[in-house]
C-alpha cells in the first residue's frame, strides 16, 4: 500500500487532523486557559483541574445518558477463510443490520494489540508535554499529528479527546522514520495485522454482497489504498457526565478495525436517540463499516454513527486503524448493486473534495456527511424495505 501525492490524509468522518486545523500552539495573545486548551486534555489534568473547563460542557440534550449494552454480532473469520457459507451471511447480516461487529479467529496475535495499547500509553502518560508537543504540526500531509479535540478548529464544544495521528504511507516499510520512535515498531506491527484482516474482510463482504465482475481489482485497490491510525487518549475527566471523548460521527473510510483497552466507552447509536455500549469478547477486534462502503454497497451496509463516552476514574487508549481506497479515488456504488427496476442509485459519487466541501459548511454536524451524499429515492422503488432512510440507526437489541 503506497499513498504518494495524496493531497488529503483520509481519515474517520468530521476530523481535521488531516485538513490541517492551524497551529495547536497557543497563540502568543491567548489566554493561559486557551493555551492550555490547545495543549489538550492530559496537560489540563496535568494542571490539576477539578472541574470540567466550560469549553468542554455539552448542551443537556447532547450529554451522555443511560444505556445498555449493546449485542455485537460475532464473525468467524476461520470459518469465513474455510469457505463457510453460513459465516458469508452472518457477515452480510452483521454489515447490513448492525454495522458494527467482533472477529474471532482472526490469527493476529494477542501481543501485537498488546504492545500497541502499552505503546500508546507510554507516549501519552509518560512522554513529558515538551516530548509529545514535537509531533504537534499543522502540515496537512504530517504522516505524524499529535492534536485534541475532534475537530480542533471547528469544535464549538471540544472532546475530552487527545491523539497521535500515524499516516501510513507505504505498507511494505510500516514502521515510518517519522513516527515517535516511543510507538513506532508497535505501531506498525499492528498496522501490518490490521491490513491482514482489513483485505480478508472486504474480500468476504464483496462476495457476500455479489460484487464479481470487479472483485480483483477492488481487493488490489484495498492493497495500495489508505490507511490511517488514530491512537484515542481519554484521560480521567473531573466531570464525564458532561461531556464526550468523541463527539456523535461515522467513519470516513471502507471499514475501521478498532482496538482498545478494557475501558468501555464506545457507543452505537440506534438512530432513534437511544445509544448502546459496545462491549466485545477478549481478544476479540471490533470493526464497523464506514461511509464509503455504504456508499459502495449502494445503502446494503450501514455506516453508524458512534461515539465515546469518557469515564471520571480511569483513562481510556483506543486505537482506529481506517482504511480505504486511495484518497482521491471516486467512490460510487457497485455496478452490480444498481439497476433500472428495484435498485436505483443511493448516492452522488463521493470524493474527497465532497467531504472536505461539506466540512468546511458545517460546523459540528459530524454525523450528516453521507446523509448529504444520498439522494432521495421513493420507497415504493427501493426493494429492500431494511433501510428506513436514517443511514445512523442499527440494531443492537438482544
Ligand atoms: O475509541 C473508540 O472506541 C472509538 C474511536 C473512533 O470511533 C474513531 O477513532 O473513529
Ligand atoms: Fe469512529
Amino acid at each position: 500500500m503506497t499513498i504518494l501525492n495524496v493531497t488529503v490524509d483520509t481519515s474517520s468522518s468530521g476530523r481535521v487532523d488531516q485538513i490541517g486545523d492551524g497551529s495547536p500552539e497557543p497563540e502568543p495573545e491567548q489566554s493561559p486557559a486557551a493555551a492550555d486548551v490547545a495543549l489538550g486534555v492530559r496537560h489540563l489534568c496535568d494542571s490539576g483541574i477539578t472541574t470540567l473547563p466550560d469549553r468542554y460542557v455539552l448542551p443537556p440534550a447532547d450529554r451522555p445518558g443511560n444505556i445498555s449494552p449493546a449485542v455485537l454480532p460475532v464473525v468467524d473469520m476461520a470459518a469465513l477463510r474455510a469457505g463457510d457459507p453460513s459465516q458469508l451471511a452472518t457477515l452480510d447480516a452483521a454489515c447490513r443490520d448492525h454495522g458494527f461487529f467482533q472477529v474471532v479467529n482472526h490469527g493476529v496475535s494477542p501481543e501485537i494489540g498488546r504492545a500497541m495499547l502499552e505503546a500508546a500509553r507510554r507516549f501519552f502518560f509518560e512522554l513529558p508535554l515538551a516530548e509529545r508537543k514535537r509531533h504537534m504540526s499543522g502540515y496537512i500531509r504530517a504522516a505524524v499529528r499529535y492534536g485534541t479535540s475532534f475537530n480542533q478548529a471547528n469544535d464549538g464544544v471540544l472532546s475530552w479527546r487527545d491523539f497521535l495521528k500515524l499516516l501510513v504511507r507505504d505498507a511494505r516499510r510500516l514502521a515510518d522514520d517519522d513516527w515517535p520512535r516511543e510507538v513506532r515498531a508497535a505501531a506498525a506491527a499492528h498496522a501490518a495485522a490490521c491490513q491482514g484482516v482489513f483485505r480478508e474482510l472486504m474480500g468476504a463482504a464483496l462476495d457476500a454482497l455479489g460484487v464479481v465482475s470487479r472483485r480483483g481489482e477492488l481487493l488490489e485497490e484495498c492493497d495500495a489504498g489508505s490507511q490511517m491510525m488514530m491512537v484515542n487518549c481519554f484521560p480521567a475527566c473531573p466531570q464525564p457526565e458532561l461531556t464526550l471523548g468523541m463527539p456523535p460521527h461515522s467513519d470516513y473510510v471502507l471499514l475501521t478495525i478498532l482496538l482498545h483497552d478494557d475501558v468501555t466507552g464506545l457507543e452505537v447509536s440506534y438512530g432513534d436517540g437511544r445509544w448502546a455500549s459496545v462491549e466485545a469478547a477478549a481478544g476479540a477486534v471490533v470493526v464497523n463499516v464506514g461511509d464509503h462502503l455504504e456508499i459502495l454497497s449502494n445503502g446494503r451496509y450501514r455506516s453508524v454513527v458512534h461515539r465515546v463516552r469518557v469515564n471520571g476514574r480511569r483513562a481510556r487508549v483506543s486505537v482506529a486503524s481506517l482504511h480505504s481506497f486511495a484518497a482521491e479515488r471516486v467512490i460510487s456504488p457497485a455496478a452490480e448493486l444498481v439497476d433500472d427496476r428495484d435498485r436505483p442509485r443511493r448516492y452522488m459519487d463521493t470524493d474527497m473534495a465532497a467531504f472536505l466541501d461539506y466540512l468546511a459548511t458545517a460546523e459540528g454536524k459530524h454525523k450528516s456527511f453521507l446523509h448529504s451524499r444520498r439522494i432521495n429515492v421513493s420507497p415504493s422503488s427501493v426493494s429492500s424495505s431494511k433501510d428506513d432512510g436514517d443511514s445512523c440507526g442499527c440494531q443492537f437489541s438482544p
